[in-house]
């Protein structure tokens, strides 16, 4: 039987972003015996600016903007993102058509000496240029320096030596995906760092009304997936976080409820708010916004406004 045209898939062109894509292609041709996929490599804002923080950058979607107008021009029929790099409000001619199954959302350290953070000697210089992670590092170990570390994760653990940094931060889910999990020197616990919303899940995302892509796509979506990183979007939605606010939230789906944890942190990480809800899986937006309005009421609109003081030309 004839399966129709190739598909053509979005991708970035980093190796992470590539492996990612592979990784999708491979399963959806597992699943859907016949059709045929071809890969698209196109470069965002995100990949051709690297010598600024990504808190700096503004803007929404600097990872996944070009991809999406792509897609609404039906260059390409579907594009794989990283689900930390969607924003919270996605085009309405847009939606995120599968979720695959979550590979672990812990940060983790890959450090010189292979020690814990704990472990790691006073005043270390740690290379990170996420405000989240640089937040929740400086409330466990104020002394130490941080290091602003932008580029793919092949640049980032090369400027491990090349900037004699102590250590690194980057998301487990990358390393697992490109296979570098040898060097990781801790797995950071939840206690000290929540992961980005969405860490560690990829969004498959497809034009709404392209009936033929959403079936080749709905064997590969995974519920719990989609549950807990709808309860933590929804979350940062009310909190209008992006890459600019120091925002942690795990979620997951344990019998038929959604736990949900979150942080806020002042950038200095001298404040936080940490707060914890859960409710019916099928009500995860409520159980983000319920939390999220309950952190914003316990100080946490305090602490985003003057951080969005700190961010004026960004932030509206
Ligand atoms: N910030 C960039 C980015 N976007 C997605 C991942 C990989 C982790 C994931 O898929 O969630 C990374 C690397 C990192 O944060 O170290």
């Amino acid at each position: 039987m004839p399966k129709g045209k190739p598909i053509i898939v979005g991708s970035r062109g980093s190796k992470l972003a590539l492996t990612q894509t592979n990784w999708v292609i491979s399963e959806l041709k597992k699943l859907n015996p016949g059709v045929e996929f071809e890969i698209k490599k196109i470069s965002t804002s995100g990949d051709k600016i690297t010598d600024v923080p990504l808190s700096r950058l503004g803007g929404v979607g600097v990872f996944t903007k070009e991809l999406e107008v792509a897609l609404i021009k039906e260059k390409i029929d579907l594009a794989v993102h990283s689900a930390k790099d969607i924003p919270t409000e996605v085009s309405e001619k847009l939606t995120l058509g599968a979720m695959p199954k979550r590979v672990d959302p812990s940060d983790v350290l890959i450090s010189a000496k292979n020690v814990t953070l704990e472990r790691l000697p006073g005043n270390a210089r740690i290379g990170t240029s996420s405000l989240r992670r640089k937040a929740q590092l400086l409330a466990l170990r104020p002394d130490f320096e941080i290091v602003d570390l932008r580029g793919n994760l092949d640049t980032r653990l090369k400027k491990l030596e090349a900037d004699d940094l102590d250590g690194i931060i980057v998301a487990h889910a990358g390393l697992i995906r490109i296979g570098y999990t040898g060097q990781i020197s801790e797995i950071i616990p939840f206690e000290i760092m929540l992961p980005a919303v969405g860490q560690g899940s990829l969004g498959i995302e497809i034009r709404k009304d392209d009936e033929r892509i959403n079936k080749i796509l709905s064997k590969m979506d995974d519920l719990h997936t989609r549950i807990a990183v709808e309860a933590e979007r929804a979350l940062l939605a009310k909190l209008q976080g992006g890459c600019q606010v120091p925002i942690g939230a795990h979620a997951k789906v344990l019998n038929d409820e959604v736990h949900l944890e979150a942080v806020i942190c002042t950038l200095d990480g001298e404040r936080t708010i940490r707060d914890s809800h859960k409710g019916p899986a099928n009500q995860a937006a409520a159980v983000g916004n319920e939390l999220a309005q309950r952190m914003l009421d316990n100080g946490g609109d305090k602490i985003l406004q003057e951080i969005r003081q700190n961010f004026p030309k960004q932030m509206p």
